[in-house]
C-alpha cells in the first residue's frame, strides 16, 4: 500500500486550472482570484477625520484656548476654504481635513457657545486623522492566486473593483453506490440506511469553491454503474463513494476500469480510508472514496479538497498542519497512518488537543463533534500527555 503523501501526489498529478471567468464581486466570495486586482486610487483618497469634533492647527492647541468656528465639513461634503489662525472647522468622522488644520479635537473636549469653542483643560492628545492611503496606496495590488474571503470582497469593493477574474468552478459528480442507500426524506426498508456522506461532501466541495452534482444513487450492478459513469463523465471530477473494498458487491473499481478508468493507485496505508482509489477516466480525474461515512469525509479533506484547490488554481493545496499539545496518553499506532477524530481548543497554555475514544469510521456523531484530526504516522510509538502532535483542522 502506498502512503498518504504518495497518494496525494498521484491524485494531484496532471491537474490544472479549468479556465477563468469575470464575475461581479457579489458572486466572488469563495472563488479563486486568478488575475491580481489593482486599486486605482488610495484609500482614504484624502486625509480624513476619524472623529466628530473640530479641525484646528495642532500648534494652536492649548487648554482653555478659544477658536472661532468658520464652517463645517461632513463625510461626502468637503469644505473648500483654508482655516486661519484662531479658527476651527466643525468636522465629522470621514470628512476631508481642511487646509490649515492637522488635528481634530473631539467634541467631548470642547465647550461651544455660538460660533466660539473653548478647549477644555484635560485634552485627549490624539490627532484623529487618517492619512491619505493609510489603508492602501494608489498602486495597491491584491495578489493572486487567492481564495477570496468576505474580507477580501470588502477590500475589492474599497479598491473600486466591481468585477474580478476568477477560475471556473470545478464541477464534481458525486456518485453514491449501494443497494442499501436511500435519499434523506425517503422511505427506507428495515435493511436500508440513508445516504449521508454525499451530502457532507457536497457541502465540503461547495464551501471550497466547487460545484457538486449528486447523481442518482447507483445500485451494486455493472449496468447501473455503467449508466451512471456515462452521465458523470461530463463533470470535471468524478467521485464515487462506496463499493471500493473487497466484498462480492464492491464493483466500483472493476466496472470503472471496464468503463475506461486508468487507475493510478488502489489502497493506501491510512485509517480511515484504506480502499481509496484514483486515476483518470477518459481524461477526467477520478476519485473512488470508501463508503464508510467518516472515511469518505476524511478522504474528502485529504484528497478531494486538494484536487479541487489545484483545479481552482490555488498554489497551497494540501491541508494546513497545526501543532497542538496532547492532553492525554495515546497508544502506539499500527501499519496505517491514523487520522484520529479530535477536538482542539485554544487555552491559556496554547493549543490543546484531545482524541475521541471512539474512532470507528461509521460514527458521524463523533465526526460532527470533532474540529480536528490528529495525524498519527505509520508505526508511531505510544505518546504521553504533553506531547506535541500534528493535526489538521476541519
Ligand atoms: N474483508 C475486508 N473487508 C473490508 C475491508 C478490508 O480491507 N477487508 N476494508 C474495510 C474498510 S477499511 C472500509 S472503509 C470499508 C469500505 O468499503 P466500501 O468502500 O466498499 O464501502 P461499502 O461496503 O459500500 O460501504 C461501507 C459502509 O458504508 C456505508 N455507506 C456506503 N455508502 C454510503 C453513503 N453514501 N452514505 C452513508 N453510508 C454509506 C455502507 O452501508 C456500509 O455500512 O470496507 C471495509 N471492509
Ligand atoms: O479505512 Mo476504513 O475507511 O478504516 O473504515
Amino acid at each position: 500500500m502506498i502512503t498518504v503523501d504518495q497518494a496525494q501526489t498521484l491524485c494531484l498529478a496532471g491537474l490544472g486550472i479549468l479556465g477563468t471567468e469575470d464575475v461581479p464581486i457579489t458572486q466572488a466570495a469563495g472563488r479563486t482570484l486568478i488575475t491580481p486586482a489593482r486599486a486605482t486610487r488610495p484609500q482614504p483618497p484624502f486625509a480624513a477625520s476619524s472623529m466628530d469634533g473640530y479641525a484646528v492647527a495642532n500648534d494652536a492647541v492649548m487648554p482653555a484656548t478659544a477658536f472661532k468656528v468658520v464652517g463645517e465639513a461632513a463625510a461626502g461634503h468637503a469644505w473648500d476654504g483654508t482655516v486661519q489662525t484662531g479658527e476651527a472647522l466643525r468636522i465629522f468622522t470621514g470628512a476631508p481635513m481642511p487646509h490649515g488644520t492637522d488635528r481634530v479635537v473631539i467634541q467631548e473636549d470642547v465647550t461651544r457657545d455660538g460660533d466660539t469653542i473653548t478647549l477644555n483643560i484635560d485634552l485627549d492628545q490624539s490627532r484623529y486623522i487618517r492619512p491619505v492611503g493609510v489603508d492602501f496606496p494608489a498602486d495597491f495590488i491584491l495578489p493572486s492566486p487567492r481564495l477570496l474571503t468576505p474580507s477580501d470582497i470588502a477590500l475589492l469593493a474599497a479598491m473600486n473593483s466591481a468585477t474580478v477574474t476568477v477560475s471556473r468552478k470545478p464541477r464534481v459528480a458525486l456518485i453514491a453506490t449501494g443497494d442499501e442507500l436511500v435519499m434523506p426524506g425517503g422511505d427506507p426498508r428495515p435493511d436500508q440506511i440513508i445516504a449521508s456522506n454525499i451530502f457532507g461532501l457536497k457541502a465540503l466541495i461547495e464551501q471550497h469553491g466547487g460545484e457538486a452534482n449528486i447523481l442518482p444513487i447507483t445500485a451494486d450492478t455493472k449496468d447501473a454503474l455503467h449508466a451512471t459513469f456515462t452521465t458523470a463523465i461530463e463533470a470535471d471530477l468524478i467521485v464515487t463513494i462506496g463499493g471500493a473494498s473487497v466484498g462480492d458487491h464492491d464493483l466500483v473499481g472493476k466496472v470503472a476500469q471496464e468503463f475506461g478508468l486508468d487507475r493510478a493507485f488502489y489502497k493506501i496505508a491510512m485509517r480511515p480510508g484504506k480502499p481509496l482509489m484514483s486515476g483518470t477516466m477518459h481524461g477526467k480525474p477520478f476519485l473512488g472514496l470508501p463508503g464508510n461515512p467518516v472515511s469518505a469525509m476524511v478522504c474528502g479533506h485529504l484528497f478531494l479538497l486538494p484536487m479541487l484547490r489545484k483545479m481552482s488554481g490555488l498554489a497551497q493545496v494540501l491541508p494546513t498542519i497545526v501543532s497542538a499539545t496532547l492532553t492525554h496518553d495515546l497508544s502506539a499506532n499500527g501499519a496505517r497512518a491514523h487520522y484520529m477524530r479530535a477536538q482542539i481548543t485554544e487555552t491559556e497554555n496554547g493549543r490543546e488537543i484531545i482524541a475521541f475514544d471512539r474512532q470507528d469510521s461509521a460514527l458521524l456523531t463523533v465526526l460532527s463533534d470533532a474540529n480536528a484530526l490528529i495525524v498519527r504516522p505509520i508505526a508511531d510509538s505510544a505518546l504521553k500527555a504533553g506531547t506535541l502532535v500534528q493535526s489538521i483542522q476541519l
